[in-house]
């Protein structure tokens, strides 16, 4: 199967490691000039728990022109719609698009570019981080939920499943995804910006009375503009989901940490946090804490990286 990774930072280095390692014919695509190098001069170093090097081919979006059988999406959320639109010539009528971004909205994103029956969303619980320019880290493991958009595509999500699976990437066809995605998102707003803001890590926002009571506030609000949204949210259900998380990421820095406070990059917020306040307002929803949370995030980003 011939597998286009669009976005080939730290999950999609992980992703397309395990697929190609499994014997499908997978093309890794990046806009990063240094991390594109690093990988065609000395292979894909991975870290963790393995350490070797794997020769994976890797270049740049628009220079991809073979019609893929699958595309990976797997870019930062802002970076989406620039990648969509440098890969026109991978993607054919057959062509499954499979999106594994954190966040929420991105169907709408995608459906611009990619036939509805061709779409594949899903949501993933495998970690990667990227160590510098060619070099991964890899460690645990993990397990992913895909789900066609559309009925007419189910066959081909199962057998997209399959193909995840056969590279150990434990992948299961989810007959409902959407509630999964935006519980994966409610973990990533309550600890992703939180600790970003307060620059600590997950247990010590938890072991906070304030703390814990913005994550609730937070909590509730994802689960009631979800369900405005007609997704099947249970806040119980969720917040025990996050309080497991909190536990098990305890001594971690989130993504979102990460990516501003220790590499000064843009963040995600407006498809976690900011995507809940902008779905608020269209059901007249208040959502004080999204609206907060964002406005604060996209201020440390004017702080530390400049104004935009
Ligand atoms: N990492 C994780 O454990 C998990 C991540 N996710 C989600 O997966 C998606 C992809 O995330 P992830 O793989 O972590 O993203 P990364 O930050 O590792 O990479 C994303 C993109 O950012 C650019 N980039 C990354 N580092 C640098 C750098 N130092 N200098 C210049 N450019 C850089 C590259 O794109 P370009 O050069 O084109 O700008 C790269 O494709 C996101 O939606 C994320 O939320 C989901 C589950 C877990
Ligand atoms: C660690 C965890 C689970 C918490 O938000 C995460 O998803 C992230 O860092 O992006």
């Amino acid at each position: 199967m011939l597998i286009y990774i669009a976005g080939s930072g730290a999950m999609g280095c992980r992703f397309g490691k395990q697929l190609h390692e499994a014997g499908n014919d997978v093309i890794l695509l990046d806009k990063w000039e240094d991390h594109i190098q690093a990988i065609r001069e000395n292979g894909l170093k991975v870290s963790g728990d393995e350490e070797k090097v794997v020769n994976i081919p890797i270049m740049r979006p628009e220079e991809a022109k073979e019609q893929a059988d699958l595309v990976i999406l797997f870019t930062k959320a802002m970076q989406l719609p620039d990648m969509l639109e440098a890969i026109q010539d991978v993607i054919g009528p057959d062509t499954q698009v499979l999106c594994l971004l954190n966040g929420l909205g991105h169907q709408e994103v995608i459906s611009k570019y990619v036939p509805e029956k061709n779409i594949i969303m899903g949501v993933t619980v495998w970690t990667a981080q990227l160590q510098g320019p060619g070099h991964v880290y890899l460690a645990s493991t993990g397990s992913i939920n895909i789900q066609s958009l559309n009925p007419d595509g189910q066959d081909k999500g199962k057998e997209i499943a399959d193909v995840l699976s056969k590279a150990n990437l434990n992948a299961i066809y989810d007959e409902d995804v959407i509630p999964s995605i935006w519980r994966k998102a409610c973990v990533n707003g309550t600890m992703n910006s939180n600790c970003a803001l307060l620059d600590c890590k997950i247990g010590e926002l938890f072991a906070s009375e304030d703390g814990l009571t913005i994550v609730h506030e937070i909590i509730h609000e994802f689960v009631v503009v979800g369900q405005a949204e007609g997704v099947a949210l249970n806040e119980e259900e969720i917040t025990d989901y996050v309080m497991q998380t909190s536990k098990s990421a305890a001594h971690h820095y989130p993504s979102m940490h990460q990516d501003l406070v220790q590499n000064n990059r843009y963040t995600e917020i407006d498809f976690i946090n900011g995507a809940v306040s902008r779905l608020g307002r269209n059901h007249d929803i208040a959502t004080p804490y999204c609206d907060l949370i964002t406005q604060l995030i996209h201020a440390k980003e004017d702080v530390l990286i400049g104004k935009k």
